[in-house]
């Protein structure tokens, strides 16, 4: 029996299998929203500034500072400025009625919110000439310059940086409509066993749905990878290996990494493990519960990894191996955010093994636990936010114990 392996070495273990495989699969140009969650493949320059042109942080009065002395002054009012509009110069005695966003006018150099103007209200243009007294304003004051985000030529986003919405509205903000990713890894997903049925088929006796396939495609789509299912794999491992090798080869069906479910145990037909006799693959335990027995090797050259069948063990080990190793070696997905939480509830956990609870995160920074450490628990893993990390040494913990917790 080996000594079980520490989630920090399995993860490095993880992170040196996907370091040999050649990250850079070429670009794809996609419209914005289709490149969310993957990588940016060049550095992009501004083709122009942000913002465009000097405008307005309020709606107020476009003034020529100079023209109000300490204790204010009445100017008269010029033609209004809306946003859109391309106004005229500002003649000095005149405050022009400007609105945020609105280019200042030539001539003007600060801005009087209109709260501050007496009257504090726009005069009708359609009543004809009329006056405003303003106080005194710094030059500069509400006006938001040219260039102040990012000016013309300036490296706008570094490749390699993940699309996320602030990125793509960064870009579209940049007038741009298309951009270049790197084109995303493939991952063939393979869930096993012979009680495991497609969801809509019949769910005869001893049989249940795959809640695996669905759960772990969408946390790799998420993570910004091509997923590539199989349809559910039997116990017969000869098949398994043959479904596995359709997706090796040199071709276009070549993956760049493998992912199964199951068979990965103790029991008498453990298919993944009965496939992978003559590959270099091997099964081990890790230190970590749920996500104890894990498989990792390569299947013709193309990394492998063997996760356990439950639902919430597969989804632990995407989370804790697979998603921080593509970070690591891609860059995507962004790592999840780490926060300490207090505990909101005591609780104990086995000695020697890290554990990874479900827990829901408060807005008072408490975290309390859905459902108990069992690893079938798909319906409390439904309601968790977070997963609560509860390292190997401790064994119990108090209510109000600080915890580390990742958030989902
Ligand atoms: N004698 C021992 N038995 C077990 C051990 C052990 O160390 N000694 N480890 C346990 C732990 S921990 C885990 S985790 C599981 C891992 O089992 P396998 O990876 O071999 O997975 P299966 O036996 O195929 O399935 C386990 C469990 O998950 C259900 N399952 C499987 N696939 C799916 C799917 N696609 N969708 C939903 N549910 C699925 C399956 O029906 C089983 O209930 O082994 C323990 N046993
Ligand atoms: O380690 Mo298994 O993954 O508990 O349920």
């Amino acid at each position: 029996m080996s000594v079980p392996r520490s989630v920090a070495a399995h993860r490095q273990a993880v992170v040196e299998l996907l370091t040999g495989v050649s990250a850079d699969r070429g670009k794809l140009r996609l419209p914005l929203l289709e490149a969310l969650g993957k990588a940016l493949a060049v550095d992009v320059y501004a083709p122009l500034s942000l913002p465009p042109f000097d405008n307005s942080q309020m709606d107020g009065f476009a003034v020529r500072s100079a023209d109000i002395p300490d204790g204010g002054a009445e100017l008269r009012v010029a033609e209004p400025v809306p946003a859109g509009a391309a106004p005229a110069a500002l003649k000095p005695g005149f405050a022009a009625p400007i609105m945020t966003g609105a280019v200042i006018p030539e001539g003007a150099d600060a801005v009087v919110p209109i709260e501050k103007a007496t009257p504090n209200a726009f005069p009708d243009p359609a009543a004809g000439e009329a006056v405003v007294v303003l106080p005194s304003v710094a030059p500069g004051t509400y006006v938001r310059d040219s260039g102040s985000d990012i000016g013309k030529g300036e490296l706008a986003l570094v490749a390699g940086t993940r699309m996320g919405p602030a990125q793509l509205g960064l870009l579209a903000a940049l007038g741009l409509t298309t951009v270049e990713v790197r084109k995303p890894w493939r991952v063939l997903l393979v869930t096993t066993g012979d009680e495991v049925v497609e969801p809509g088929k019949e769910l005869t006796a001893g049989k249940i749905f795959d809640s695996n396939g669905t759960l772990l495609e969408a946390s790799m789509r998420q993570a910004g990878l091509d997923v590539v299912r199989t349809g559910i794999s039997d116990d017969d491992p000869s098949k398994l290996l043959a479904v596995l090798q359709r997706h090796t080869g040199p071709a276009e069906d070549r993956v760049d990494v493998i992912v199964t479910t199951g068979g990965v145990s103790k029991g008498a037909y453990e298919v993944v493990r009965q496939a992978m006799a003559n590959q270099p693959v091997e099964f081990l335990p890790v230190a970590m519960q749920p996500g104890g027995p894990q498989g990792l090797g390569t299947v013709e050259g193309v990394p492998f990894l063997g996760f356990p069948g439950n639902p919430v063990s597969c989804l632990v080990s995407f989370e804790m191996f697979l998603r921080p190793a593509l970070s690591q070696v891609l860059g995507t997905p962004a790592q999840r955010p780490v926060l300490k939480a207090r505990l909101a509830e005591s609780l104990t956990s086995p000695e020697g093994k890290h554990q990874v609870r479900r827990g829901t995160m408060g807005a008072d920074g408490t975290v309390r636990m859905e459902g108990g450490a069992g690893s079938h628990l798909v319906h409390a893993l439904a309601r968790a936010n977070a997963l609560v990390q509860i390292p190997g040494d401790v064994t119990e913990l108090a209510e109000g114990d600080e915890v580390e917790v990742w958030m989902l």
